[in-house]
């Protein structure tokens, strides 16, 4: 279980994290929020990439704020959303990296890691790029890229952030359903951030929801992702929930559509 309480987090005066707690078992978590809440200060934190003025970051019972960089990323997954590389790695050696943690300094990688690497690249059907420069890629290449090294790194916590931006429909469909279902087949706590509520009904067990640097509600995507949470969340927003087979969807509605725009 990752637990997090009481999450402080400033960037210099200006406070971001404002008191976050967060309960999340061996399943897949997402949050929702407006641009600039805090989403992607809340999970560098987990993954210690920033430092939290106080609160508790627990995994199953751990404290990981302790955890020196090559422990946690063994346990921790992540897939950043911005990443940039100057050197010309080829694919197949940029998804190699994710296995870092796992390879003796001495030894260097070996078949299983290069086996894993070659297993995660096919997984997400980019097995044809292997061998083309990392920096010439376009942007959702360079995201697939990014998510297949997360798995490889094969962390029991993963952890995403934005992982459908860049991405076309298809591959935001494909990269949810590998997270979901490696999720469920290997028992992985994942926790993720979206942009599209929709997506949390489909692929997603729990929600929380982020405004102002605190999760204001929490559940699941059928109890969370309501109408009045939506205009919440995003600042007035009006919506209407729709069905659709046995899941709900969101769609702005026609109040929001006729808005007039002034140019
Ligand atoms: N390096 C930084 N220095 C100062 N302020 C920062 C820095 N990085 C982010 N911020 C500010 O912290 C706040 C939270 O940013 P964060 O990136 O966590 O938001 P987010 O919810 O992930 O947003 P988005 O959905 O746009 O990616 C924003 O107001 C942002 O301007």
């Amino acid at each position: 279980m990752l637990r997090i309480e009481n999450l402080y987090f400033y960037y210099e005066e200006k406070e971001i994290l404002r008191g976050v707690n967060l309960k999340l078992k061996h399943e897949v978590g997402c949050i929702l929020g407006a641009n600039g809440v805090g989403k992607s200060t809340l999970l560098k934190s987990i993954v210690g990439l920033l430092k939290p003025k106080k609160g508790i970051i627990e995994f199953n019972g751990k404290n990981i704020l302790n955890l020196g960089f090559k422990d946690r990323a063994k346990l921790i997954s992540y897939v950043p959303q911005e990443f940039s590389i100057n050197f010309p790695y080829t694919v197949f050696d940029t998804v190699l990296m994710g296995r870092n943690p796992h390879v003796d300094f001495l030894e260097g990688p070996n078949s299983k890691d290069e086996k894993i690497t070659l297993k995660c690249l096919n997984i997400l059907g980019i097995n044809y790029l292997k061998d083309r420069p990392f920096t010439q890629l376009s942007g959702g290449q360079k995201r697939l890229v990014l998510i297949a090294r997360g798995l490889a790194q094969e962390g029991k916590l993963m952890i995403f952030d934005e992982p459908t931006s860049y991405l076309d429909f298809k591959n935001q469909i494909l990269v949810l359903s590998v997270i979901e279902k490696i999720s469920r087949k290997f028992g992985k706590l994942v926790l993720l951030s979206l942009h599209d509520p929709n997506l949390a009904f489909f692929f997603c067990d729990n929600v929380f929801l982020m405004k102002d640097g605190v999760i204001i509600d929490c559940g699941k995507p059928d109890d969370v992702i309501t109408e009045e949470n939506i205009e919440r969340l995003y600042n007035g927003l009006k919506t209407e929930l729709i069905k659709f087979s046995d899941k709900k969807l969101v769609v702005p509605n026609k109040e929001f559509l006729e808005l007039d725009v002034v140019l």
